[in-house]
């Protein structure tokens, strides 16, 4: 993904390229830079940002593993910067960012709700940030509408068989030789189901949400988090 980015900025005509950091470079070559793209690891992001917060460095963040807990530590940080922006998002994709949309639209209405993901096997993280993030919403849907429990009769399952419970919702992660990133979100009530589903191709289908992220974060101070603002 970092690749992918240092191309597409080079690419656009408003943007450019100050610095390229690996595993090991010293962070104060991007001191200049106005914005930070993060796309490295879960262990590494947290640092990251405290580096680029603490120098009023604007940040757009794509790695995941984002809980609660993690984006009230940057909201903190960022109080004691109040002019400086940072947006998270757990997929820069716009046709992923719609399909969490329509996914929470739809919650409601289902009695049974399931998300199958399916990602390139040097993926780090199961579930992804995306499956993590549509099955939040989804149980704050449902939660929302009141709905009960989903139907589920399974009394005896080997270990996994049914996924992981990410707020009431089944979450189940895919990972196969020739797979990008894909997600299907799987809805079923009486006589029907309704199945939502995107696909990335190719990783330069994140290249266009990154770059209005890059953007627009200089213009919102405090934490962003998800496109989904910036697409209204
Ligand atoms: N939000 C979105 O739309 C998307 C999010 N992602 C997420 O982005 C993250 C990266 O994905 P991907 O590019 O596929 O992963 P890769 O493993 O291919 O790349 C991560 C890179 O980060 C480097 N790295 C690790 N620690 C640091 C550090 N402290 N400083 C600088 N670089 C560091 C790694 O170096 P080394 O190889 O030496 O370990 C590696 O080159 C993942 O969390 C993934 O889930 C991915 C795609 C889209
Ligand atoms: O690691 C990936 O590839 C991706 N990671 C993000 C996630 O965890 O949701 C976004 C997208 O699915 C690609």
């Amino acid at each position: 993904m970092g690749l992918e980015v240092c191309k597409a900025v080079r690419a656009a005509d408003d943007l450019d390229l100050v610095a390229a950091i690996d595993q090991g470079d010293d962070l104060e070559v991007a001191a200049g830079a106005e914005v930070l793209v993060d796309f490295t690891t879960p262990d590494a992001v947290m640092a990251n940002l405290r580096w680029a917060i603490d120098r009023g460095v604007h940040v757009v963040v794509g790695t995941s593993g984002f809980s609660e807990q993690r984006l009230e530590q940057v909201r903190s940080w960022l109080a004691d910067k109040p002019g400086t922006g940072v947006l998270i998002a757990p997929n820069f994709g716009i046709g992923a960012v719609l399909m969490m949309q329509f996914a929470a639209r739809a919650a409601r209405y289902f009695e049974s709700a399931e998300i199958i993901e399916q990602h390139h096997p040097r993926k780090l993280d199961a579930p992804s940030g995306t499956a993590t993030h549509t099955a939040r919403l989804i149980g704050a849907a449902r939660a929302e509408a009141g709905l009960a429990a989903m139907p589920d009769a399974t009394k005896e399952e080997m270990s996994g068989a049914r996924g992981t419970d990410i707020d009431g919702v089944r979450v189940h992660a895919v990972r196969a030789a020739g797979l990008v990133a894909h997600q299907e979100v799987l809805f079923g009530t009486q006589g029907e189901t309704l199945t939502i589903r995107h696909d990335s191709l190719d990783r330069v289908s994140f290249m266009p949400g990154v770059l209005l992220a890059v953007r627009a974060v200089p213009e919102r101070p405090g934490l962003t988090v998800g496109l989904d603002p910036l697409l209204d």
